[in-house]
Parts: C-alpha cells; sequence; structure tokens
C-alpha cells in the first residue's frame, strides 16, 4: 500500500524529528538524496547541465544544496532566483553552500507580476539545462504560478528532464484544487513519505514518475490521509475459498441490472461477477437480458432468491412502464430497501434518497455524481442556477429555486463532491475517473489508478459493478470491495489492451487471469 500523508501530519512529523536533531539535517538529507536522484537521471541521458529554479521558502533551500552537490560533482550547474525572492529573499545557507560550490546564480529580473516588462536572459538560461530542478515552492505552495514563475518554466526545453522537489510547483499540496497551472514534471521527488497531491486527481497528472527519498522520519504510525493499493495487497485482500466453502458461503450476488433498453449491460455485469469468481449469480431482468445473461452466462440463475449482496442499476431503464420492467424496478427498490450489502450504479442512483443502513457502494461518474448532489443536496449554496444545467432526467422535478451542483464544479474537485455524497448518503462513494477515487467517512481516501486511457469506454462500469458486487458478496467491507474491485478492474484492463483499444467485454474476460497472477503474485512475494 502507498500511504500519503496530509501536510500538517508531515510539518508535526517533521519538527518532532527535528527538535531531536542537529540544525539543518533533514534538509541535508533532503538535499542529498534529491542530487543522488538528478545524478542518476544525468548520467542515464548523458546529460550535463543542470539548472535549480529557487523560490523563497525551504524548498528552494533544498534545490540550492542539491545544485551544489550537483556543481561539486561536476555537472555545469546553475540557479536562477525567482524574481520574487532575489538574493535577499532565498534561503542563505543554501545559496552560500551553492556558490561555494562554483553554482552560477542567476538573479531574474522584472516585476514579478508584469515579468514581460523587464525581459532579462534568465529564461536562456532555463532553456539550456538538461534537467531542471523545480525548487520554486514545496508543501508552503499555493495552487498556480505567478507570473514570474510561470515565464521561466515555460522555457524549460522540451527535452529537459524536469524533477519536482517535493511537490510540483503550482499544485495544491493538499491535492485538492486544481493543477491547470503547474509544473508538469516527469518525476517528483518527495521526501519522507508521499503527499495527497502525489496520488490525487488534482496532481497526480503534474507529478509524474514519484520517488521518495527516505529522510529519517518515521510515518509507518502515522494515520494516512491518501491511500494506494498495489498489486502486491491483493492477495491479503481478495476472497480466496477455503475447503469448507461452498457455492452459498463463498456469496451469492444478486443482480438487478439491463433492461429492453439496455440489455447488454447485464451480460457485462454478470460475466464480470462470474469471472471474479462469485460464488453464485441471482439474475433479475426484463425478457431480453435474461434471454441474453442465459446465453452468456449459463452460471446464472435467474428470478429472486436468498442473496448475501447485490449490484443493483447498469443499464437500469427506470423510465419505463413496461410490466416486466416495472416488476425489476420493484426488485431494484427492494434490494436497496433491504439490510443486505449493495454497490448501486447508473440507474440504480436514480433510485437513491438518502441513508442507507447496510454497506453500501454507489459508483457515479462526474456527471452522475452532480445530478446526485443535485437532488440529495437542497442545502447548497452554488453558483449556478439549475436551470443552466443540460437538461437531465430530473431537472424538471428539482424546485427552480435550488441551485445545481454542475460537471464541471465536480471536476474542479471531485474529492469534495466525492466527500459531500459519502456525508449524505453514509456509503462509500467511488467516483470513476482516469484516477478512481474511494471515500468512506472515517477512512483515509483510496486513489487507484491502475487503469489504461482506453479503459473509459460503454460498459466498463457495468463490468465494475460486478466485481464489486463480487467482493460484497464475499463479505469485503464498502472501502475495500471498492478500491480492490477497482484495482482489479484496471488492471484486467490493461492486460487486455495491451496498449491498444479495448472493449469492456474484454474488460470483464480478463479478470480471471488478472486475479490469477495477483494472487500469484502475493504467494511469490517475501513474507
Ligand atoms: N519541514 C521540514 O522539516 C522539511 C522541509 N523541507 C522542504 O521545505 C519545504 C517546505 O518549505 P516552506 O514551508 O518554506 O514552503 P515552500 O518552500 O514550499 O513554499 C513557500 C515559498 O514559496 C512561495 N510560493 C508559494 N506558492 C507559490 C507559487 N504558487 N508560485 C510561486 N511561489 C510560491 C512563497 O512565497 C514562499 O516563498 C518542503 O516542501 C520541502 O521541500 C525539506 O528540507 C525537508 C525537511
Ligand atoms: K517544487
Amino acid at each position: 500500500m502507498i500511504r500519503a500523508h496530509s501536510i500538517d501530519a508531515v510539518r508535526a512529523a517533521e519538527a518532532a524529528a527535528m527538535a531531536e536533531l542537529p540544525e539543518g539535517t533533514l534538509m541535508a538529507r533532503a538535499a542529498l538524496g534529491l542530487a543522488e536522484v538528478a545524478a542518476a537521471r544525468l548520467s542515464d541521458a548523458g546529460g550535463t547541465t543542470v539548472v535549480g529554479l529557487v523560490g523563497g521558502g525551504d524548498n528552494g533551500g533544498d534545490t540550492l544544496y542539491a545544485v551544489a552537490h550537483l556543481a561539486e560533482a561536476g555537472y555545469a550547474a546553475a540557479v536562477v532566483l525567482l524574481a520574487s525572492s532575489g538574493r535577499d529573499g532565498v534561503h542563505p545557507a543554501g545559496l552560500a553552500a551553492a556558490e561555494a560550490a562554483g553554482v552560477v546564480v542567476h538573479v531574474a529580473a522584472g516585476a514579478p507580476r508584469d515579468p514581460d516588462s523587464y525581459p532579462d536572459s534568465t529564461a536562456d538560461v532555463v532553456a539550456e539545462a538538461d534537467l531542471v530542478l523545480d525548487g520554486i515552492a514545496g508543501i508552503g505552495g499555493r495552487p498556480g504560478l505567478r507570473p514570474d514563475a510561470a515565464r521561466l518554466v515555460d522555457a524549460i526545453d522540451d527535452d529537459a528532464w524536469v524533477i519536482a522537489v517535493d511537490v510540483a510547483s503550482g499544485l495544491d499540496p493538499a491535492g485538492q484544487a486544481g493543477e491547470d497551472d503547474a509544473v508538469w514534471a516527469d518525476e517528483t521527488v518527495t521526501f519522507g513519505t508521499p503527499k495527497p497531491a502525489h496520488l490525487l486527481p488534482a496532481g497526480e497528472g503534474a507529478t509524474g514518475v514519484l520517488t521518495v527519498v527516505d529522510i529519517g522520519v518515521p510515518f509507518d504510525d502515522v494515520p494516512a490521509a491518501v491511500e494506494r493499493l498495489t498489486w502486491d495487497d491483493v492477495a491479503a485482500l481478495w476472497p480466496v475459498p477455503r475447503a469448507s466453502d461452498d457455492k452459498y458461503s463463498r456469496g451469492v450476488l444478486g443482480v438487478v441490472a439491463g433492461s429492453e433498453a439496455y440489455p447488454g449491460a447485464a451480460v457485462l455485469c454478470t460475466t464480470a461477477a462470474a469471472e471474479a469468481g462469485v460464488g453464485m449469480i441471482r439474475y433479475v431482468g426484463t425478457r431480453t437480458p435474461v434471454g441474453l445473461v442465459h446465453h452468456a452466462v449459463p452460471e446464472a440463475v435467474v428470478g429472486e432468491g436468498r442473496v448475501q449482496a447485490w449490484a443493483v442499476g447498469p443499464g437500469l431503464d427506470t423510465e419505463t412502464d413496461h410490466d416486466d420492467a416495472r416488476a425489476q424496478l420493484d426488485a431494484a427498490r427492494a434490494a436497496l430497501a433491504s439490510d443486505l450489502p449493495a454497490v448501486v450504479d447508473a440507474g440504480g442512483l436514480d433510485l437513491v434518497n438518502g441513508r442507507r443502513d447496510a454497506p453500501t457502494v454507489l459508483t457515479p461518474h462526474a456527471g452522475e455524481l452532480a445530478r446526485l448532489l443535485s437532488r440529495l443536496d437542497g442545502s447548497t449554496d452554488r453558483t449556478k442556477p439549475a436551470e443552466t444545467v443540460a437538461a437531465g432526467s430530473d431537472a424538471a422535478e428539482r424546485p427552480v429555486d435550488r441551485r445545481a451542483v454542475t460537471v464541471d464544479e465536480v471536476k474542479a474537485d471531485p474529492l469534495g463532491h466525492a466527500r459531500l455524497l459519502a456525508d449524505l448518503t453514509g456509503a462509500t462513494v467511488l467516483l470513476k475517473g482516469s484516477t478512481t477515487l474511494v471515500v468512506t467517512d472515517g477512512r483515509a481516501v483510496r486513489a487507484q489508478a491502475d487503469a489504461p486511457t482506453w479503459l473509459a469506454t460503454a460498459g466498463a462500469g457495468d463490468v465494475l459493478s460486478g466485481v464489486i458486487g463480487t467482493l460484497l458478496a464475499a463479505g469485503l467491507a464498502p472501502h475495500d470491495a471498492a478500491s480492490l474491485g477497482a484495482l482489479v478492474h484496471g488492471v484486467a484492463a490493461d492486460r487486455a489492451s495491451g496498449g491498444g483499444p479495448l472493449r469492456a467485454l474484454a474488460v470483464a474476460h480478463g479478470i480471471r487471469p488478472a486475479v490469477r497472477d495477483l494472487l500469484a503474485r502475493g504467494r511469490s512475494a517475501p513474507g
């Protein structure tokens, strides 16, 4: 498991460690580790020139010391001090160390907020670098780059290797606010522990490869803010049958999915559950999807009966008034009203009206999350009136004075909105995206990024529901079921894609080999 800690927790742990150590020890360790990584990258690429961008905080201090080490190692080394900092505004001991090591020190000219008024040559210095260390701001950084910093960042050569020191400058270190105006690093070298921005959607793109340097600050006993399951975690969590198990004790999954309008969703969801090794499937649906499920998943039993968990909603048509479909909707409502665990997706989300006492995973994408919040959260003070939101099935039912949550708002703060839905419903919320968030009240957020971009395809969510439903039926808690389901779904997609296009049915068929290989990995892992 990869664990990231909140900025407050990092500062507290570092302060406690610093109190026991001579002044400057942690920065010295951070700078040495950073310089070693930078030297390795330069040597791999045959590069000779390093430039550090230095801001006014300790992040700039780390960078000054690291560039000093690289100068001592024989690299052509320079730093550019931001115009807003100047010589007097940067870490004094770091600057002295850099100068003593022969680092060429440039100070960017110009007013920080109007850099074009004083063109100078520091952008050319940046453009020459084979490797750039971004030491503009770290965990003390605010989102966005000021113009004086942005001008230098824009000058970086496309072929240069960019290492963000601790956190890519311009990111919100907490990973909540968006990342448009930030350094897009090839690699981030962070100290002690990952920070939330490194794992969350708002910061992950700008982070690049993440390398953690140990600076001797212990984090094992510090509660994490964000977690990511890795392949090595699967064997410990996946429900492997024991000799005493039978199909019932392993978990029966009830699936209420598919409709005359979207029959394929039933096939994808039940196929995924069968592939994930569910004990048994009971399928509830209308005539066409029943026929398809019979054909595609002969293991499935049609009709209601005793189950251990429900998967409700993929391809469910909540608008139809067909007799057959009404019976299916009644089954969906009864499942949601039951005290059994449930994963609720797509059409099923339209049937969610508030809290559910049983273990629940809601799996919206950004649009569904916006719709759900608009419907459930009457107390919000939103900036956009409901009428400006693209007309959705439930838009007409909203009171006119109700403020709606928009998809853009969800995309600008996915974590905040996922938390809001978790608060409103008491459920685990899995928000789909290229990084999938799993939010449960009282637990560290799980952020899974296992899938190729090809997975953004119709039907992929139906497959995910089948996997999560299987894990709920086997008795996993919603937080684990959702995050483990997302991981396995992503790995199956990756295998099925092999770098090329992907269809949802291939993802479903990729689950069995993916689980097999992940379990084998667990058996061969030490300990
Ligand atoms: N706390 C510790 O014990 C350690 C901290 N270390 C380093 O210290 C950093 C934190 O240092 P600070 O608290 O001084 O804060 P930072 O250096 O992260 O940021 C503060 C400085 O950046 C400027 N700034 C903030 N946002 C900006 C933006 N968007 N664009 C341009 N400039 C911006 C501020 O004006 C200020 O000068 C860590 O990220 C890490 O690199 C390491 O030396 C290891 C030990
Ligand atoms: K930085």
